[in-house]
């Protein structure tokens, strides 16, 4: 049985506004790992950067996916764009039997939907640093991923996840 589909990709690839479309399409609980952090601490994720660090952060979102996987429902979870370069987490959800879909945006695609929010990362380092960072993080997602998603369009994005959720129930000998 099928428990999570998890997003993963770049800050503003779009795992939230993907998440919540998926979510009301299959019926699954929506979650976002950042707000599973804000709500256990009652911080915002820049005042856990701030006050507690990077570290202290990583630390509060592997914990998110051991809640999240310790739940016994089937949800469409939006991960933070820094949980799945970690190997435990990735662990964590693919030992859970999570299906892990990987947003691939290109980086400037990403970066004009983020480059005015509060984002830490993205107030924190400049727009060079930044692609940098996308290109070591890519290779990781990549790896991570069971399916991934390089169209723009929202609802094309939901239905080829979808596709591929109904794909990976068919039997080899049936896929035509
Ligand atoms: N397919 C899309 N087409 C156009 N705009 C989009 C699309 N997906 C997301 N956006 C816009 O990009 C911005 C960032 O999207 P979103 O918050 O979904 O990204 P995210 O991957 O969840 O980011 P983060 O990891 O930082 O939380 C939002 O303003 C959203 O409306
Ligand atoms: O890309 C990242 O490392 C982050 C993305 C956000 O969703 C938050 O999880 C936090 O700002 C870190």
């Amino acid at each position: 049985m099928l428990h999570n589909i998890v997003l993963c990709g770049f800050m503003g690839s779009g795992k939230t506004t993907i998440g919540k479309m998926l979510a009301g399409h299959l019926l699954f609980t929506y979650v976002d790992t950042d707000d599973v952090i804000e709500a256990s601490t009652g911080m915002t994720v820049p005042q856990i950067f701030e006050v507690h660090g990077e570290e202290h952060y990583r630390d509060l979102e592997h914990a998110a996916v051991q809640d999240l996987t310790s739940r016994n429902k089937s949800q469409v979870i939006a991960t933070g764009g820094g949980m799945m370069t970690f190997e435990r987490n990735v662990e964590l959800f693919h030992s859970h039997g999570d299906r892990v879909i990987f947003l691939d945006i290109p980086f400037d695609v990403c970066y004009k939907r983020i480059k005015d929010s509060d984002r830490p990362l993205v107030r924190n380092n400049t727009p060079e640093k930044l692609r940098e960072l996308y290109n070591a993080r890519r290779d990781l997602y990549l790896k991570a991923c069971d399916q991934r998603i390089t169209g723009l369009d929202s609802e094309a994005i939901v239905r080829e996840i979808i596709q591929g959720i109904e794909l990976s129930y068919t039997p080899e000998s049936e896929r035509f």
